[in-house]
C-alpha cells in the first residue's frame, strides 16, 4: 500500500513534496523517490525512509515547478532499489509515474505490451506495464496537436487494459499532471490546491492527512475511473465525474490509512471508534468482564477507546511504543516483522498486574503481533487476557495491494478460532464480525462501497482464480526468507497451553 503525491504549481515543489511524502510514510518503509521537471527530468530515490533517501544535497537538484514522488511498500516485483518508483520513459513527450496498489493480469498485460506493442519493460513492478500501457497508447495520437482528449482517451484504453488496484500520477512533461484511478477506485487518491501570490498550487495526495501539513484546501476525491489533468495553464480537466466508489478497500479504514485522513467523506478515526464500540455486543456475549481495555499501539488505538466507551471500562494505554520503530506488517520478511514487533512494544506492569485484560488490535493478519502481545502482558502479571481484534478473520490474499497475497500466511485461513486463540496463548479470542462490518461500511449517499474480499473472498474484479495463482507464484519467486512466509510451518499445530 504506497503512498503517492504529485505537486504542480507556479514555484518549486520539492520542499512541499518532502512534507507530504513524510506524512505518507505509514503506508511505505521500502523505498522512496521523487522525479521533478523543469527543462528536463531529474530523479532521485532509493531505499529507506524519506528522511534517509533525501538529504539537502539530492532535494537541491530537484528543482522544477512540477513533481510527482513515492514511497513503497513492495507489493510486485524485489524489494530492492531499481524497483523504487516513480519510473521514468523519454517518449512520448518525456513520462514520469507513480502508483499505489496492484496490477492482477500482469502476465496478459505484459505479453500484450511486448506483442502488440513491441516493449518490454525493465524490471518486474508492475507500474511499469501501466505506464508502457499509457505510454503506447499516447504515441499513436498526433504528438503535434496532443489535446486533452487525447489524454483521457488513452487513460481509457490503460483502464480498459490493466485489471487491479491502482491509483496513479503522471507527469507529462511539457503539458502537465495527469491521475487517474483504476475503474473500481479501490486505492484512494485526493486533489487539493493552495492559492499563492503566484497563483494556485495543485497537488494530489494518497490521504488527505498531507494537506492538513501543507495549508492545502481539499478539492475532492479521485472517484472511479475517473481521470483529472491539470494543464500547464492550471485548467482542471475531468474525465467522468465524481461517484463514490462501490468497491473500496476497508482494509484502509481498519488498519492502512491514517487515522486523521478523510476518505470518500469518512473520517478514519470516526470509523475505528465505532468498529470499537460494535465489538460490546461480542465481549458481552461470550461473558467476559475486563478489568480495563488496552490498546496495541499505535493502530488499535480508536477501536479499543471506543470499546472501552461502550463497556464502561477504563482504557489504559499499558503497552508503551518506541516511537522509532515504524510498522512491522509492511516489513517485507517474516524475521524483519518479529524483529520490530520485539523492540516495539512493551508492557507498563503495574497498570496489567493481577488485572483481566482486554487487548484490542485493528487486525490479526500473521498473529506476529498478538502472540507476542498476549506473552508480554502475561510475562508482565496480568491474570487474564483477551485478544479482541477489530477486523474480522483474514481469511483470502488480497490481490490488490496489501502484501498478504499467499492464504499460507494468514493466520484464519488455516486455523480456527479456538486454534488461533491456543496459539496464541490468549484466554479469549475475539474476532469482529463480518456482517457488522459491512453493515458499517454499506454504500450510503456520499460515502461508497468497500471491497471486502479479505474477509469474503468476493473479489469485486469479477473471477480471479487465475490471478490468485499467478500473484501467489510472482510473491514466492520473490520471497527473499522463503522459510518462515507459512504460517502452518511456522506455527507449530496449536495445542492447549
Ligand atoms: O498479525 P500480524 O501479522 O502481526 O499483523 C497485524 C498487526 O500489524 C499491524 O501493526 P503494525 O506494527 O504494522 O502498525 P501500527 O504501529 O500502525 O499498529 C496491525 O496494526 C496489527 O498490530
Ligand atoms: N503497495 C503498493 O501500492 C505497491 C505498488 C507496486 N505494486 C510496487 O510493488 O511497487
Ligand atoms: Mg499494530
Amino acid at each position: 500500500m504506497c503512498g503517492i503525491v504529485g505537486f504542480h504549481g507556479p514555484e518549486d515543489v520539492v520542499q512541499d513534496m518532502i512534507i507530504g511524502l513524510t506524512a505518507l510514510q505509514h503506508r511505505g518503509q521500502d523505498a522512496a523517490g521523487i522525479a521533478t521537471f523543469d527543462d528536463s527530468f531529474h530523479l532521485h530515490k532509493g531505499q529507506g525512509l524519506v528522511n534517509d533517501v533525501f538529504k539537502p544535497k539530492h532535494v537541491k537538484k530537484l528543482t522544477g515547478h512540477t513533481g510527482i514522488g513515492h514511497v513503497r511498500y513492495t507489493t510486485q516485483g524485489a524489494n530492492d532499489s531499481d524497483l523504487a518508483q516513480p519510473f521514468l520513459t523519454s517518449y512520448p513527450f518525456g513520462l514520469a509515474m507513480v502508483h499505489n496498489g496492484n496490477v492482477i493480469n500482469f502476465r496478459d498485460v505484459a505479453k500484450r505490451l511486448h506483442e502488440h506493442y513491441h516493449v518490454l519493460p525493465k524490471t518486474t513492478n508492475d507500474l511499469e506495464l501501466i505506464m508502457y500501457t499509457f505510454a503506447s497508447e499516447l504515441r499513436v495520437k498526433d504528438l503535434d496537436r496532443l489535446s486533452v482528449v487525447d489524454i483521457f482517451d488513452a487513460v481509457e484504453t490503460t483502464q480498459e487494459l490493466v485489471k487491479g488496484a491502482y491509483a496513479t500520477i503522471t507527469m507529462i512533461a511539457g503539458h502537465g499532471l495527469l491521475a487517474f484511478n483504476d475503474p473500481l477506485a479501490i486505492r484512494p487518491l485526493v486533489l487539493g490546491r493552495r492559492d499563492t501570490e503566484n497563483g494556485p498550487v495543485y497537488a494530489f495526495v494518497s490521504e488527505s492527512t498531507c494537506f492538513d501539513y501543507l495549508d492545502f484546501e481539499f478539492v475532492e476525491n479521485v472517484g472511479p475511473g475517473q481521470a483529472v489533468f491539470i494543464d500547464n495553464n492550471f485548467q482542471v480537466h475531468y474525465k467522468n465525474t465524481y461517484a463514490p466508489p462501490k468497491n473500496f478497500c476497508v482494509f484502509e479504514q481498519i488498519y492502512f490509512a491514517r487515522e486523521d485522513s478523510i476518505i470518500h467523506g469518512r473520517l478514519v478515526a470516526r470509523e475505528r471508534v465505532r468498529l470499537g464500540k460494535l465489538l460490546a455486543r461480542k465481549v458481552s456475549n461470550a461473558g467476559l468482564q475486563p478489568d480495563m481495555v488496552i490498546d496495541v499501539p499505535s493502530s488499535g488505538y480508536f477501536a479499543a477507546s471506543g470499546l472501552a466507551e461502550a463497556i464502561g471500562v477504563p482504557y489504559r494505554r499499558a503497552l508503551v511504543k518506541n516511537n522509532h520503530m515504524g510498522r512491522s506488517f509492511i516489513v517485507s520478511t517474516q524475521k524483519g516483522r518479529e524483529d520490530v514487533v520485539k523492540k516495539k512494544l512493551n508492557p507498563i506492569r503495574e497498570f496489567v498486574e493481577g488485572k483481566k485484560v482486554a487487548v484490542v488490535d485493528d487486525s490479526i493478519v500473521r498473529g506476529t503481533t498478538s502472540r507476542r502481545i498476549v506473552r508480554l502482558l502475561r510475562e508482565a502479571g496480568a491474570a487474564e487476557v483477551y485478544f479482541i481484534s477489530s477486523a474480522p478473520p483474514i481469511v483470502s490474499p488480497c490481490i490488490y495491494g496489501i502484501d498478504m497475497a499467499m492464504s499460507t500466511e494468514l493466520i484464519a485461513a488455516n486455523y480456527t478460532e479456538d486454534e488461533i486463540c491456543r496459539y496464541i496463548e490468549a484466554d479469549k479470542v475475539i474476532y469482529q464480525d463480518l456482517a457488522d462490518l459491512e453493515e458499517l461500511f454499506a454504500e450510503e449517499k456520499g460515502h461508497g462501497g468497500s471491497c471486502f474480499a479479505c474477509f469474503s473472498g468476493k473479489y469485486p474484479t469479477g473471477d480471479v482464480s487465475r490471478y490468485l495463482r499467478h500473484i501467489q507464484e510472482e510473491r514466492e519467486s520473490h520471497r527473499s526468507d522463503k522459510k518462515g512466509q507459512s504460517v502452518s510451518a511456522k506455527a507449530p499445530a496449536p495445542t492447549e497451553h
